[in-house]
């Protein structure tokens, strides 16, 4: 990490070497060290909160984020690896795929289910693009269904967490003209959202999906920041952390489920949470 300055109380000159910093690799951790050990005693930083997602993933953005959110950063819950998936992306972002994770047997029940009891999918914050998310929404942990408890135990082991850190499953259903924008699953810290839906059980930490059925065309679940499309493979599951090692949120996350063209795309969802009772982990 090079110092470019002495004892300088000017912010502006701290996050632009912050950023330069982070621009060369260096560690957060180490750099927000330098900062609260050496930098001025308060950063003067922007009043707003950055509005779009392209611009949180400017490196500058990843020193603001953590100075700003350090008193609500949940703990870390990072599995080392989800067992028998493969790891897909770069090192900013933990994103697994998982081939053959259900039978097709096991998918077209879990199809029927969901197709036969959903609802308008909701969103975590008020969108005015009435076309952000046009799926349908299958609350399945609500059925009390053995196959649904199975996979959700699956779920759970597979990704090492315990299941009470965690939301109920879901299923979504898509069919042709529907998607889910761009956007991101954690909840963006110091915002209504946060404060509305982190209370309780903390910040949303891994999201797991499986595709239980494919579109002809479309429907793709595409992840923007590292321009890696993955193709709804009936059985195949994905799993990614949507925080960063030091538990603040990732916006190298940022996905989409896209428009399908033709056919119905089925998924399983399920969000896991930085709090619930109990170790967080199994032991492997
Ligand atoms: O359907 C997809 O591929 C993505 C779904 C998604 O991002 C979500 O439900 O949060
Ligand atoms: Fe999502």
């Amino acid at each position: 990490m090079k110092r470019v300055f002495a004892n300088s109380q000017n912010s502006a000159e701290w996050l632009q070497w912050a950023r330069e910093n982070l621009e060369r690799g260096c560690d957060l951790k180490d750099i927000c060290h330098t900062i609260r050990t050496s930098g001025p005693m308060c950063l003067k930083l922007p009043t707003t909160y950055p509005p779009n997602n392209q611009y949180l993933l400017h490196p500058s953005q990843a020193a603001y984020d953590y100075f700003h959110s350090s008193q609500i950063i949940p703990k870390i819950t990072r599995p080392e690896g989800v067992e028998d998936f493969v790891r897909m992306g770069n090192g900013n972002f933990q994103l697994f795929l998982g081939v053959h994770f259900l039978s097709h047997e096991s998918c077209e029940l879990l199809t029927e289910k969901i197709s036969s009891a959903s609802q308008q999918s909701t969103l975590t914050v008020p969108e005015s693009d009435k076309d952000f998310r046009t799926s349908m929404t299958c609350h399945l942990a609500s059925s009390d269904d053995k196959q649904v408890g199975e996979v959700d135990a699956m779920i759970a082991h597979s990704l090492g967490i315990n299941s009470d850190y965690s939301e109920p499953i879901q299923g979504q259903m898509y069919s042709e003209g529907q998607q889910f924008k761009l956007h991101t699953d954690y909840f963006e810290p110091r915002t209504e959202e946060f404060k509305q839906h982190a209370n309780e059980k903390g910040q949303r930490t891994w999201t797991f999906m499986i595709y239980l059925s494919k579109p002809n065309a479309g429907g793709f679940t595409y992840f923007s920041a590292l321009d890696i499309n993955i193709p709804c493979d009936v059985g195949t599951a994905i799993a990614w952390n949507n925080l960063r090692s030091d538990g603040s949120v990732n916006p190298y996350s940022i996905h989409e489920g896209t428009k399908i063209v033709s056919g119905k795309k089925t998924v399983i969802t399920k969000w896991f949470r930085d709090k619930g009772n109990g170790q967080a982990f199994f032991s492997r």
